[in-house]
């Protein structure tokens, strides 16, 4: 993640974006002033994005594009669809939201399509690939209702045409012959250069289509012998060309057009929109656009920068570099060892194995299901895969870790970064799914440390296993400074133990040990003994761990995952089959979609604090004393 400082001089002064309030506005003005506004709205999202963060580059390189589908497509009417939908500021801007001044955070604007915030939004989960899907059903939804005046398009982003469901979507677009417009916003990246087959059929129709301009250019010779090669290359009109990978699967294919001339834009959508079918309308674009220090970002042309507040100096070590640091060193020892990526190399801190041993990383694309099976024939080719994704990204692999990987005894190991909540993302990106979905995997072992030093070890310890998967899961952010245990309890570490017999037990995964120990604190300072252990391994359970739950009046978990089969259900569970009857109450993330805000405030509002985890050890505490036999308080 890039630190920015915008150019000086930019500002966000907009005398013609304050004329737009909605897109019809937009069809009021002749093709200066559009330009002027694409310029203005740019230096808007510069100014603003720099200060708040966000998707930078994405949205800088859709500004025309943008432009051109609120003239050509009439939205709400019309749906227009994002792709993910990091790359719809410049759609938020046209529809009426012009308040960037929270972006991202508690009470502002969505970094994504939100339908709370504008009837001009429709999808906002920000998982990639998913648009042509919903394409499909709204189109075959309005053909049934006979509004054929509905017209359905989707911008999908090269980087997102690598997930498999762009392509079951592209294949029923065509069964079913759907006037839908697929937009294929092309800039060659997702973060990094966009990998594989199809990013190599969409460079050379790119090449095909840069020659063409080229020649249009040469003021006398040229133009006469592109409108000669123009001619004999297209039937249907100016701008088709043959032999697209589309057009093989029924999909008519127009341009590529460059994205950032809005009047060229336009026109191809113009002509797609007369097409009585499913079209792909190639759109070249430029990430960073307009602002040399993104476009100039080797890394990722900005995609995505930090706050203002939080830029400037060395960030402090974060969980990733962790992984990134431990992954070089186990790669060295273990030449087996190998990384698989789904398009997120550097954000997951790969990066560093990638430069030593680039033979053995795996860039798949936005495509997670494919990456775990793949990582399953790795594994059975004698290989030990690591699997890095953000947490929020495997669910939609879930089935492939449980018949591909655990059922075939395939010994992979799941790095899930962004595990808990990671908050200015929204409700989309809280990684609180993981430890309840892995939970229902048989064989898989889950571990979650509580610091550094544990994620180094944890880390070794998972890719030791063979025969079957397992995971390890940490948060986003600065890593916790070690903690050391003052005993052992089998695989589990015990982080405080009272002098004398313990009232409360609490079981804290993860990174949630130092909010569990401090919790410890403020409740022995009112009399209360706390035992704080660290179960390590989220499954399977150490029996040890039952042992101390006996040992203890009240059990509290405390876990940043959903409470619903999470690791406090498990234990919960572990204790009733081991005929243990304590109450156990558990602290853990609402099993509800998250608003966004900070992390610490949704930490904060979950009670995942030390003075939150306190308060519901006392508040148990006091139910007990009334009720005592509860089971669950
Ligand atoms: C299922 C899923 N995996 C990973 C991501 C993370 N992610 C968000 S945007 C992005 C790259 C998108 O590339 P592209 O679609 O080409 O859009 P661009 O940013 O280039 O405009 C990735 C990998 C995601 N949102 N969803
Ligand atoms: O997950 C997608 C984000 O927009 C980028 O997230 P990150 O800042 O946690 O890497
Ligand atoms: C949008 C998103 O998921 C990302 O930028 O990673
Ligand atoms: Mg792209």
């Amino acid at each position: 993640m890039a630190d920015i400082r915008p150019e000086p001089g930019r500002g966000s002064a907009t005398p013609l974006l304050d004329r737009v309030h909605r897109p019809a506005d937009l069809r009021a003005l002749d093709g200066s002033t559009l330009t002027a506004l694409a310029t203005e709205i740019r230096g808007f999202l510069i100014a603003e994005v720099s200060r708040s963060g966000g998707h930078l580059g994405p949205n800088l390189g859709t500004v025309e594009l943008t432009i051109a589908l609120h003239r050509v497509f009439e939205s709400p009417r019309d749906r227009i669809l994002w792709d993910t939908g990091h790359q719809s500021y410049a759609h938020k801007l046209l529809t009426g939201r012009k308040d960037f001044s929270r972006l991202r955070a508690k009470g502002g604007l969505s970094g994504y399509p939100s339908r709370a915030e504008s009837e001009h939004d429709l999808i906002e989960n920000s998982h990639a690939s998913t648009a042509l899907g919903w394409a499909d059903g709204l189109a075959k939804a309005y053909r049934l209702a006979g509004r054929a005046d509905r017209r359905v398009v989707a911008i999908v982003g090269d980087g997102a045409l690598t997930g498999g469901m762009a392509w079951e979507g592209l294949n029923s677009l065509a069964d079913q012959n759907l006037r839908v417009v697929v937009v294929v916003n092309d800039n060659g990246r997702s973060y990094a250069p966009t990998r594989g087959g199809l990013a190599r059929h969409l460079s050379a129709r790119r090449t095909a289509g840069g020659r063409r301009q080229r020649l249009r250019e040469v003021p006398v010779a040229g133009a006469p012998l592109y409108r000669a090669l123009h001619a004999m290359k297209t039937k249907i009109t100016n701008m088709r060309a043959p032999q697209s990978l589309f057009q093989g699967l029924g999909v008519e294919y127009l341009g590529p057009v460059d994205g950032h001339d809005i009047a060229a834009t336009e026109e191809a959508l113009r002509q797609a929109t007369r097409l009585d079918g499913p079209v792909v309308v190639h759109c070249v674009t430029r990430k960073g656009n307009g602002f040399a220090a993104a476009e100039q970002d080797e890394l990722d042309r900005m995609h995505v920068v930090r706050p203002r507040s939080a830029a400037g100096g060395r960030p402090p070590a974060d969980w990733t570099s962790v992984f990134a640091d431990e992954m070089v060193r186990i790669g060295a020892e273990r030449p087996d060892v190998v990384a698989v990526t789904a398009a997120m190399l550097e954000p997951v801190g790969l990066q560093a194995f990638a430069e030593r041993y680039p033979d053995r990383v795996f860039d798949v694309g936005i495509a997670e299901q494919h990456a775990v099976t793949s990582a399953a024939g790795l594994s059975a080719g004698g290989a030990h895969p690591v699997v890095a994704l953000y947490a929020t990204f495997l669910n939609r692999a879930f089935d492939q870790v449980l018949m591909d990987v655990a059922l075939h005894g395939c010994g992979v190991t799941f790095a899930l970064d962004r595990a808990g909540a990671t908050g200015s993302d929204g409700p989309s990106h809280n990684g609180m799914w993981d430890l309840s979905m892995l939970q229902l995997v048989p064989t898989m072992q889950i571990a979650a440390p509580r610091d550094g030093t544990r994620l180094r070890a944890q880390l070794r310890e998972a890719i030791a296993v063979e025969g079957h998967p397992t995971m390890v899961r940490y948060p986003k952010g600065p890593v916790a400074p070690d903690i050391e245990p003052v005993a052992r309890a089998g695989t589990a570490e015990i982080l405080a133990l009272p002098d004398g017999p313990g009232d409360v037990l609490i079981v804290a995964v993860g990174p949630m040990a130092a909010a569990a120990l401090g919790a410890a604190g403020r409740l022995a300072a009112e009399g209360v003994a706390v035992t704080v252990v660290d179960p390590c391994w989220v499954k399977p359970l150490d029996a040890e761990l039952l042992k101390l739950a006996e040992a203890h009046r009240l059990v509290v978990t405390v876990e940043d995952n959903g409470r619903v089969a999470g690791a406090g259900a498990a234990l919960a569970q572990a204790m009733r089959d081991a005929g243990i009857h304590r109450p156990l109450h558990q602290a853990a993330l609402p099993q509800e979609f998250l608003a966004q805000a900070g992390r610490d405030e949704v930490l904060e509002q979950a009670g995942l604090t030390a003075r939150g985890i306190a308060r519901d050890v006392a508040h148990a505490l006091a139910r007990l004393r009334v009720t005592d036999h509860e089971e669950v308080v």
